[in-house]
């Protein structure tokens, strides 16, 4: 069975359950299992119009559709489905016209006509306008027993995390980006940061790119860089939906760093080729910080890069072209620079990794306490 393309509901008895779902949490999850487990399946009805709330923090209805069709892409007793409200009245006022459309949608949603159709609503007035309007059967739902709502969740991702359905989670993900030029420590920092919090992480890409590829760094060519970007952006991507994000995701690197080692090692025409590409996927990234190290530290041979990367002048010109592709990309608001004073006399961390693992964290927590009102550990 597959997701996209689900089978006709069966059965003599149909539940029915509708909203906004913006997002999706446990209370409507809980729904759902009533009206799916009190009759032979469950139709559920994605309702919204341009502007709607979901829309205005960016899950308009479609986007809400998809992730409930996600949810639920392996259960064959839910039907997931629609609702365009754009062309009738807003509620209250276009309830004949919705419930027209509601009709086609059950029609078409199941195999043959069910014998019993229930709605579950969490609203009196729902509940009231569909007895007047239908002869099915209406179940109001006690809300009281979970208190939560979509504008908590909205006002306050974080702190309602637990009650977001998985598959919207991605949307209220808190997105830290780590930069730096070659061998400032970072990947070990992003994974020390990371795991101090109990987050997921990514790697960098290229890494592991190169080794499946056997290709090295000065022999990488215009189709790397495109398998680079895309294969980063992916890794980051999936590691943000992933069942694994407790609200924060740390990534070591991302599209428009790649960026800039393209502008740095290719050839100008085939670089310039490339930045449409760069420019769109960066476009679908979004960032709540962005950690740079500056090219401050000794350089740290990791095996793995070419030695002359890591020179002075380069690293200092890899930082220079990363803070301007931040400015072009107009995240200059998410930076934050990782400079942490610290006596290199008086401390065995004469490199500072402690410092800045210590000061990274700092940045985080403060950051959650300013905007989520949460103390971290
Ligand atoms: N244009 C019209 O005249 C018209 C008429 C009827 C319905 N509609 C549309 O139908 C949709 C109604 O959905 P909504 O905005 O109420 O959606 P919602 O996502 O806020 O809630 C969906 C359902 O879950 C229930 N619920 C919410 N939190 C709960 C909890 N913690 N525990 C148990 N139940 C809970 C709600 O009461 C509701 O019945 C809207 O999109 C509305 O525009 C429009």
């Amino acid at each position: 069975m597959g997701n996209l393309y689900k089978s006709k509901l069966t059965g003599k008895s149909l539940g029915v359950i509708f909203g906004t779902f913006a997002p999706m949490h446990l209370g409507h999850y809980n729904n759902i299992m009533r009206a799916k487990r009190e009759n032979d399946a469950c139709l559920v009805v994605v309702s919204g119009y341009t502007g709607d709330r979901g829309d205005a923090i960016g899950l308009n209805r479609t986007k809400r559709f998809r992730y409930i069709r996600e949810l639920f892409a392996e259960d064959e007793n839910i039907y997931v489905a629609q609702l365009d409200e754009s062309q009738i009245k807003r509620y209250p006022h276009g309830w004949a016209e919705w419930l027209v459309k509601m009709n086609q949608l059950k029609d078409s949603a199941t195999e043959e006509v069910p014998e019993r159709v229930t709605w579950y609503v969490g609203e009196p007035e729902y509940k009231e306008e569909l007895d007047k309007r239908t002869n099915d059967q209406i179940v109001l739902l006690d809300r009281s027993s979970l208190p939560i709502s979509a504008s908590m969740i909205r006002s306050n991702p974080l702190k309602y995390w637990d009650y977001i359905v998985r598959t919207f989670r991605r949307h209220f993900s808190i997105n830290i980006l780590v930069m730096g030029s070659a061998s400032t420590g970072k990947t070990t920092l992003v994974r020390d940061i990371a795991r101090s919090f109990g987050s997921p992480y990514t790697d960098e890409y290229a890494r592991t790119y190169e080794e499946e590829s056997n290709v090295r760094d000065e022999e990488l060519v215009a189709n790397d860089f495109h398998y680079i970007a895309s294969g980063q952006f992916d890794n980051n991507k999936k590691t943000i939906m992933s069942p694994s994000n407790n609200g924060m995701f740390f990534a070591d690197t991302d599209v428009a760093v790649t960026k800039c080692y393209s502008k740095k090692y290719l050839p100008g025409e085939d670089h310039e080729k490339l930045i449409p590409f760069y420019d769109l996927l960066a476009e679908k990234e979004k960032w709540d910080i962005i950690i740079v190290i500056p090219p401050v530290t000794k350089y740290v041979d990791d095996q793995f890069r070419d030695m002359s990367h890591a020179d002075e002048e380069t690293r200092q010109e890899m930082h220079d072209l990363m803070m301007a592709e931040i400015t072009y990309q107009g995240w200059e608001d998410k930076v934050i620079m990782l400079n942490p004073s610290f006596d290199q006399q008086a401390s065995y961390d004469k490199e500072g990794f402690y410092a800045r693992y210590t000061e990274a964290r700092k940045v985080v927590k403060n950051y959650i306490l300013d905007n989520y009102q949460i103390e971290l550990p």
